[in-house]
């Protein structure tokens, strides 16, 4: 594992903020740490960074316990936390090679993480000409500039417009082809589920689900989904066939998937009873349900 922790906790005074977080981000992985605002990610994340120390549980990062090896492994992590840090009157190119400078970093290193964040037609520009997503992407060459096995990013995609979001997207899939591992946190399944390949989600400090996303989409029960001309009427007289219904709109009701059959047999109650089926079919909820199900569950 790359980072691995156990019963990580803090407190903000006598609000605890993280309660027993255990994560398990594997190497190579595309982590995505999910939870609503104020759940307690951006707090777990400074403890990754050593910039707040936890209040109990222990951190092992490169299966390396923080505290006793902080220099040699933060030397390895490159981070994006809250805003990148810009100078705006300076060039997204100037930017760099100032840290570039400081980091003994080579002028060719910058021109190639200029060129993989997609910025080397804009190196040239001020950085306060920039939009939000070219900033967002600057600060992640910034945070890559000297060769971290692993990124770890605050809401990357926050404020971004949808374009921004897939830009995003695409460069954390770039950088773990280069064999990094990426944290990255969101409050928004949809900007992760595309890219994560784990996933932790979190809410009022505690973890609610950790897996791959394949495991996250096992436990989301396969439901029949049902269009009449009468949902009302359908759910009434599915009721009264002793038929479970989960939900009921104006325009469709679901009803729990157990097979086949099952699906023809309503179809055919449905018919039998004069009401007109539009369609009939299993799905799965989507997954941005099934998280805030998980969330709100607490
Ligand atoms: N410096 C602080 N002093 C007191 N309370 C704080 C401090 N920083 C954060 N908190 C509180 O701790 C809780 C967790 O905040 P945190 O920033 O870790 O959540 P988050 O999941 O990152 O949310 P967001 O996406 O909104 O940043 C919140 O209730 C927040 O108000």
């Amino acid at each position: 594992m790359v980072i691995r922790t156990q019963g990580l906790s803090f407190s903000f005074g006598n609000q605890q903020v993280v309660n027993s977080i255990s994560l398990e981000v594997p190497e190579g992985s595309i982590y995505g740490f999910l939870g609503p605002n104020g759940a307690g990610k951006t707090t777990t994340i400074k403890m990754l960074l050593n910039l707040l120390q936890a209040g109990e549980g222990s951190i092992h990062i490169f299966d390396k316990e923080l505290k006793s090896n902080r220099i040699e492994i933060l030397k390895q992590i490159g981070s994006l936390v809250e805003q990148p840090a810009i100078y705006q009157h300076l060039t997204g190119k100037e930017n760099l090679m100032n840290r570039a400078m400081l980091l003994q970093v080579s002028e060719q290193r910058v021109n190639d993480m200029l060129s993989l964040v997609q910025l080397t037609s804009a190196a040239n520009k001020k950085a306060g000409q920039y939009s939000l997503g070219m900033k967002q992407r600057l600060g992640i060459a910034h945070a890559l500039l000297n060769d971290p096995k692993l990124l770890i990013l605050d809401e990357p995609t926050n404020g971004l417009d949808p374009n921004g979001i897939i830009e995003i997207r695409e460069l954390m899939m770039r950088i773990v082809k280069e064999g990094k591992t990426v944290f990255v946190s969101s409050h928004l399944l949809s900007e992760v589920e595309k890219m994560a390949t784990h996933v932790g989600i979190i809410n009022h400090g505690k973890m609610m689900f950790q897996g791959t996303i394949q495991d996250l989409q096992n436990i989301n029960q396969p439901h029949i989904f049902i269009e009449t001309d009468n949902s009302a009427d359908a759910a009434n007289l599915l009721k009264r066939n002793h038929i479970d219904i989960t939900e009921v709109e104006n325009d469709y009701l679901l009803v729990p998937f157990t097979s086949k059959q099952q699906i023809g047999d309503i179809n055919n109650l449905l018919v039998q009873n004069g009401i007109t089926v539009f369609g009939i079919n299993k799905k799965h909820k989507d997954l941005e349900r099934l998280f805030l199900d998980i969330t709100q569950s607490n």
